[in-house]
């Protein structure tokens, strides 16, 4: 299991706009969806690609298509604002969709809904959630999305936690994690600190 930090100055510049708490829900909307574009164009640099034949104006050649189907699955809430994002850059994704809140006392994991689409067996799964923070939802969605068959799957998260990112690389070795930031640790609540707040409430102006 991998875990990358993605090293990127714009990617530095507009986090930096989402953790600002006077930052106002459109413009934390607007580095949300930029940032998304970026971490997909990192995270899909190396997926596989088969060989195709294709015909340009002046000759016939060999080209390339991605070799898989690849379903995003945003962790609901937060994780619908990575959604936009991802799917500027790859328009063909499918989209699997996994409610999940925090217990705010226990910080224990809840699902609430859960919707795939057909063939995720065969599929590279994109798991998106802002925030890493325990690593319960990321777990308990990780263990869903197994259990419908899908073998090859990773998890792209905005920032996460240390404590988090430990207790997924022991539960599941075989998912990598791509981060923007890996913070410093988590708070009394279960906060990510410094972290952004909220993601869901700062996304959808709940709080
Ligand atoms: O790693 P964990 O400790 O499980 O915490 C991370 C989860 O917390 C947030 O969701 P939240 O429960 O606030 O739901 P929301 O997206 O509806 O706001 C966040 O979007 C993650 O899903
Ligand atoms: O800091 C945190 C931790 C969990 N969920 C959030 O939205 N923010
Ligand atoms: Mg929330």
């Amino acid at each position: 299991m991998s875990v990358t930090i993605i090293d990127h100055s714009l990617i530095k510049h507009k986090l930096s706009i989402m953790r600002n708490k006077d930052t106002s829900t459109y413009l934390f909307k607007q580095a949300l969806d930029e940032i998304a574009m970026l971490m997909a164009y990192e995270v899909s640099k190396n997926f596989p690609l088969k060989l195709i034949d294709i015909e340009t104006p002046v000759c016939k050649t060999t080209g390339y298509e991605l070799a898989e189907q690849i379903v995003l699955v945003p962790i609901l809430r937060a994780g619908i604002g990575l959604v936009d994002g991802f799917r500027t850059i790859m328009p063909n994704a499918k989209i699997g969709h996994i409610g999940m809140y925090r217990d705010e006392e226990t910080l224990e994991p809840h699902e609430y809904y859960a919707r795939f689409p057909k063939g995720i067996e065969n599929s590279k799964v994109i798991i998106v959630d802002p925030m890493l923070a325990t690593g319960g939802s990321a777990d308990m969605a990780i263990e869903d999305i197994k259990k419908r068959g899908a073998k090859d799957i990773i998890l792209v998260c905005l920032v996460g936690a240390p404590e988090g990112v430990k207790f997924l690389q022991k539960k599941h070795p075989d998912v990598d994690i791509t981060l923007a930031a890996l913070d410093d640790h988590l708070n009394e609540n279960g906060y990510i600190v410094p972290g952004l707040g909220d993601a869901g409430d700062r996304l959808f102006g709940t709080d």
